[in-house]
């Protein structure tokens, strides 16, 4: 570097830092989208109303016991607040803008929409990623950075099931691996060097394209994964020839050092099982489009294979929800623990935050865009929206406290209205805030805890703990002290006995329903013909009982059975065709007996699939009327699909089998009629 290029790079590095100090460690905004043509249509009425740049009131319609109605007004504060009139380009300057310059001085960056199916995540952060690459490639020009070789790199991929996939590489799965300095890798991933806007604008609009979406009720082009977009700033190193020589097989990757990197996050719809169920059919399910199952169950007829499609899709559909929700909330506990810095931070909560680990930890900033419908239908949404994004930003009124006291502005927490419930902690903690920066968060998750215990008659049953929210109190296990905060806790017990009660509820009613099943599905009768015919009727007697009426079970005695009375093959030649054929004959009467059996059986374990889907609509209900912090309720809810999951994974196993007699089946019948044309 020339001397003026030197004093470039001090100067602007000076200023650079300058606004590093500037730019808050979290930033909340929320972002509100207009009416749309449906909802106007259905003249619904608009139940938000942004009061200025940071703050805004929802007016939740209620009913009281007596059926009269009434409006209840939650009013919130964050960071900043976009009304439905804001465009694109104010959406940028008022999140990201301000963070690029920091990205070229090691800062990782992450910048994510929340928001409940329809809210407007993915109008949002669409162009982020293309007005984020134009000003890095203004800067790039810069001499500062020219001279030091840095270059821009993009890379595009999503999160689907938990799984990985390049969404700029023909959807190729992807493998996600930590290196021994704990660094995330993700193996395979494409990334491509970009200098010029157009190339930029043609990458996105080919991931975009090759994303996962679906169809919910409350959006016809809903994402169904969470979308990652990295813009990383690499410093190419210049290679002399001689190690060239030396690293001849090395590729390009290895000649470039990372010097930041900013995440845009789409992530997918926050909603309910609720959301889901008008359209859910007709979701392109990932899991089993028709193309795969005929696959999976090749012996399966039109009907089973109508039927499969529709009961795998169906809870499918939840399974999904289920994955989505718990990444949202391993999300939020990763944001709790970072902000309480605590020693373990809960990566490995969910292929998300593990993915985002380094965007996290050293020099990060993280911005977060809470979008909101204006409906008043979606208005519980909107507040557990608004909620979740008020957690986020306590937490960072928290952190910025405590470490960008001078920089950040202390901007008031959530005021909920006098009719929601009080929660004496919180109101502590925003109206005292000198007193936050004595209160470490070990310490009031420890008064929590004390509170917790001393209101021993909350305290639930250990014994039906499977079924309640487990992640709030994973903190409290890995660490010994919970992120939790004394409001949370207070919530979170009288939430807990009556989730504990449902959670009986359900238990109690899966397991009448597993009795029930027993005795429902008795062994059919059957038209035995055989000569040896009481002996097995004994044979068959004796496996009464829950053993019996295992799906499989009687499939495995007969074949037992068979084996034990096929002819030895010296004998076979003496047996008559007339025998042959009165033995497969028999074999079919028997054999349809135990297919109708099983066919029962499976009928019955969708019955029972059913029933408890039932009760979780009812629970969901229920929840939706209970006034509570909306995490837990998703917690809740992450259970109940969880449960659901694996009912799912009992069905599809139950079918294999199925499909797997049949064959059997088929080829019997192909022996016999060998042996009878012979
Ligand atoms: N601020 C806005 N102004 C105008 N239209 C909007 C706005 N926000 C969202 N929309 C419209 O609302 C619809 C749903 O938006 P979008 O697909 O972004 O929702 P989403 O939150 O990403 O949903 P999902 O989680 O299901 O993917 C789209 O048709 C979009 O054009």
């Amino acid at each position: 570097l020339g001397p003026a290029d030197n004093y470039n790079a001090v100067t602007s590095e000076k200023e650079i830092s300058t606004r590093e100090n500037n730019v808050a460690k979290i930033k909340v905004v929320v972002r509100k989208r207009p009416l749309n043509r449906k909802e106007l249509s259905r003249k619904e009425d608009d139940a938000v109303a942004v009061h200025d740049s940071s703050s805004l009131t929802v007016y939740e319609p209620k009913l009281k016991v007596d059926l009269t109605a009434y409006v209840e007004q939650h009013e919130f504060c964050f960071d900043a607040v976009l009304d439905e009139d804001v465009s694109n380009d104010e959406v940028y300057r008022e999140t990201v803008e301000r963070i690029i310059p920091i990205i070229f001085q090691r800062t990782k960056a992450t910048c994510f929409a929340y928001g409940q199916t329809g809210s407007g995540k993915t109008y949002t952060m669409q162009p982020l990623p293309l007005r984020a690459a134009q000003d890095m490639i203004r800067l790039l020009q810069q001499p500062v950075y020219r001279n030091q070789n840095f270059k821009l790199w993009l890379s595009y991929f999503e999160i689907y099931g938990g799984k990985l996939y390049d969404l700029l590489s023909d959807r190729r799965h992807l493998l996600m691996r930590e290196d021994g300095k704990k660094q995330v890798c993700i193996v395979g991933l494409q990334e491509f060097e970009v200098s010029d806007v157009q190339v930029v604008r043609e990458y996105i609009e080919r991931g975009n394209a090759a994303r996962s979406t679906g169809s919910t009720g409350a959006n016809e082009e809903s994402s169904r994964s969470h979308a990652i977009l990295q813009l990383a700033v690499k410093k190419h190193i210049i290679v002399t020839e001689t190690r060239r020589q030396r690293d001849r097989d090395a590729n390009e990757a290895k000649n470039t050092k990372a010097v930041g990197k900013i995440s845009f996050i789409d992530l997918a719809g926050s909603e309910r099982g609720a959301d889901t169920t008008d359209n859910d059919r007709q979701t392109r399910c990932y899991f089993c489009p028709q193309i795969h199952l005929p696959i999976i169950f090749p012996n399966i007829n039109l009907v089973q294979l109508k039927n499969l499609l529709t009961c795998i899709c169906y809870y499918h559909i939840r399974i999904e929800g289920a994955e989505i929700n718990k990444s949202l909330l391993a999300l939020k506990e990763c944001i709790r623990a970072l902000d309480n810095d605590q020693i373990h931070i809960p990566f490995r909560g969910s292929k998300l935050t593990e993915v985002l680990r380094d965007s996290f930890v050293g020099n990060s900033r993280t911005v977060m865009i809470s979008c909101i419908s204006p409906n008043a239908g979606s208005c519980e949404h909107t507040l557990n929206t608004l909620r979740y994004a008020d957690r986020v930003k306590s937490l960072s009124k928290g952190g910025n406290t405590r470490k960008e006291q001078s920089t950040a502005p202390t901007i008031p927490s959530m005021r909920e209205s006098s009719s929601a419930p009080s929660y004496p902690l919180s109101v502590e903690a925003d109206e005292v805030p000198n007193q936050i920066q004595e209160k470490r968060p070990v310490d009031i998750s420890r008064r929590g805890a004390e509170n917790f215990t001393s209101n021993s008659s909350m305290e639930p049953d250990r014994n039906n703990f499977s079924m309640i929210p487990s992640y709030s109190n994973r903190g409290k296990e890995e660490n010994g002290a919970s992120g939790l905060n004394d409001r949370e806790r207070v919530d979170f017990s009288s939430v807990r006995t009556v989730y504990n009660s449902k959670a009986q509820l359900i238990q109690n009613s899966a397991n009448a329903q597993e009795d029930e099943k027993v005795t429902r599905v008795s062994p059919p009768r059957r038209k035995v013909i055989r000569e040896d015919k009481s002996e097995k009727q004994n044979y068959m007697k004796k496996d009464s009982g829950i053993e019996a009426s295992r799906p499989g079970y009687k499939v495995q005695q007969v074949r037992q059975l068979q084996q034990q009375q096929r002819p030895t093959s010296a004998s076979a030649s003496q047996v008559s065709s007339r025998q042959s054929e009165k033995e497969s004959s028999c074999d079919d009467v028997e054999i349809d007996a135990i297919l109708e059996e099983e066919e029962a059986l499976i009928a019955a374990h969708r019955k029972e699939i059913e029933n408890t889907m039932e009760i979780v609509r009812e629970e969901m209900n229920l929840l939706a009327e209970v006034d509570q912090p909306g995490s837990l309720i998703d917690d809740y809810v992450t259970q109940l699909s969880f449960l659901l999951s694996r009912k799912a994974a009992g069905l599809v196993s139950l079918q294999a089998r199925l499909s797997r007699f049949q064959q059997r089946l088929k080829e019997q019948e192909i022996l016999s009629r060998k042996k009878s044309s012979r």
